[in-house]
């Protein structure tokens, strides 16, 4: 089934703790980590991260569009990530990043941004739980989904079954009732939408339909025989 992880970061940040509980029922809650410099904008850290971790049950996908992961990434597991994203093109050593991530008990993940192919970290995918291709230039919720990285979602989609693994493929970034199918099909199987749940009159239903869209579109896709 798909997963719908609704972004944090297009939430009202003056109540985060009822805003995570509005969206009970999603797989996970995206928390968008930004530090000013791997990105144009700057959000939040290790505390709020603890914080949000009491706030809810929701499992958390902590993705950090910051420099140095190496340095930092370890502590939001410590604070409480249930997965850690780091960036492909700020990670110094992205092999020993990711297995200490899982070695301290988190899932490990690894962003692309749109200009970042794929095909360089096709060895270094089994040491991953999830890929992230980032469907927008990262550092802002709100902005138009890029479907020119959907041919890039395909061929990652296509690596992963040609090494038989089990890692999840995360989209991130302009993901909506407009273009939750096209992701699908193209073999996206975790869904990051942040304006698309939390601009929605009842976020809690906006994750159901926007899963039920996926589901339905995963199930029509060539790629997820069995799924
Ligand atoms: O990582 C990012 C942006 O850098 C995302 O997680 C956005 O927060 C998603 O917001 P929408 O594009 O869905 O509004
Ligand atoms: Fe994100």
């Amino acid at each position: 089934m798909a997963q719908i992880n609704p972004s944090i970061l297009s939430a009202d940040f003056s109540r985060l703790a009822e805003e995570a509980k509005a969206v009970d029922g999603a797989d996970w809650l995206h928390v968008d980590v930004m530090d000013n410099h791997f990105v144009p904008n700057l959000t939040l850290g290790v505390p709020v991260v603890e914080a949000l971790g009491k706030a809810t049950s929701t499992p958390l996908d902590c993705h950090l569009m910051i420099e140095q992961p190496d340095r930092w990434a370890p502590q939001y597991v410590e604070a409480g990530a249930g997965s850690v994203t780091f960036h492909a093109e700020a990670a110094a050593a992205p092999v020993r990043l990711a297995r200490e991530i899982r070695a301290k008990g988190a899932r490990a993940s690894m962003a692309l941004k749109p200009a970042t192919p794929v095909e360089p970290y096709e060895d270094l995918l089994p040491e991953l739980d999830m890929l992230l291709i980032m469907t927008v230039e990262p550092g802002f919720g709100g902005q138009a989904f890029l479907d020119i990285m959907l041919p890039k979602i395909r061929r990652a989609r296509q690596l992963i079954a040609r090494h038989g693994l089990e890692l999840w493929l995360q989209v991130d970034g302009g993901v909506s009732a407009d273009t939750v199918e096209r992701c699908a099909d193209a073999g996206a199987d975790v869904f990051v939408a942040g304006s698309a749940v939390y601009g929605a009159d009842d976020p809690a239903a906006a994750v159901r339909m926007l899963r039920h869209q996926a589901d339905e579109a995963t199930a029509r896709a060539s790629w997820s025989c069995g799924h």
